[in-house]
């Protein structure tokens, strides 16, 4: 259980003014989802969230201990990460990769033991690769490799899940799958922050929402008071329609 906090954050963009400083708290059991047009540095927000990009000012902290006071080794344990783009540059198999998830647990040169073997075998179980496990990782498809980045953090097991677009490349049914996953890692009582362009995933699975805009102005929240169409128009620049479907808000561009 473990709680993700900023403190008058400001994400450094080059060349872009300051924008609203950030404070919020992202807690256990907590779904949250960055929402903002394309370059409106929500990667940048994850990857500082994260501890890989330097903030511009500002702090992140982890259960109240500033992320630049941890070490590398101890940030590994609590938080797994989700990247958008992947070089997948070392030739390993899917489970090799899986077992990558384990390696923050183990001390220098130690060997994979038999729970980590189990472990990694359980997620990708989860994400349907069990009969790619001795696939390499190069002559998969872009959703399989997708899936197995989520199976390597799935095998990590963190208490901190920060996922930049977790749905991409991936089918209608993986889609909802792979939200379902997160949200019962949150019901477990993982901490879960994605960045999204699809606006109806973060409606139907997020219970707060951050908008970022181009500017670096900022709102955040509770999802159904986040989800204001006018407020969404304004941050995508594009009108839309409301509608509902399942008890959830669907939204899709109006051409009018
Ligand atoms: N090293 C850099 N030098 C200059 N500008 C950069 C650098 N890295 C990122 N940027 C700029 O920072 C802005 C935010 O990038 P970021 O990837 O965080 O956006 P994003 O909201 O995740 O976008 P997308 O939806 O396209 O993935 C972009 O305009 C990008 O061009």
């Amino acid at each position: 259980m473990t709680v993700l906090e900023t403190r008058e954050l400001i994400i450094d963009i080059p060349e872009r003014a300051d924008g609203r400083p950030l404070s919020f708290r992202m807690e256990p059991g907590q779904t949250w989802g960055i929402l903002g047009p394309n370059g409106a540095g929500k990667s940048t927000l994850l990857h500082t969230l994260g501890g890989l990009n330097q903030p511009r000012s500002g702090e992140v902290h982890i259960d109240g201990t500033s992320i630049q006071k941890l070490r590398r080794s101890t940030i590994a344990q609590q938080l797994g990460y989700v990247f958008q783009e992947r070089q997948d540059g070392f030739p390993a198999t899917v489970l090799e990769t899986a077992l990558i998830g384990r390696h923050p647990f183990l001390s220098p040169w130690q060997l994979e033991g038999g729970d980590d073997l189990a472990m990694a075998e359980k997620a990708l179980d989860r994400l349907e690769l069990r009969a790619l496990e001795n696939r390499p990782v190069s002559t998969l498809s872009g959703g399989e490799r997708q899936r197995v980045a989520l199976a390597t953090a799935l095998t990590q097991n963190p208490n901190i899940w920060l996922a930049d677009e977790p749905t991409n490349h991936l089918d209608l049914r993986h889609q909802v799958a792979v939200m379902e996953l997160l949200s019962e890692q949150a019901k477990a009582g993982s901490t879960v922050v994605m960045c999204l362009h699809d606006l109806n995933l973060a409606a139907r699975w997020c219970d707060h929402l951050l908008l970022l805009y181009p500017n670096g102005e900022a709102c955040w929240g509770e999802s159904e008071s986040m989800l204001q169409p006018g407020a969404l128009e304004n941050l995508y620049g594009q009108p839309l329609a409301k509608a509902e479907v399942d008890g959830a808000p669907v939204f899709v561009p109006s051409y009018k």
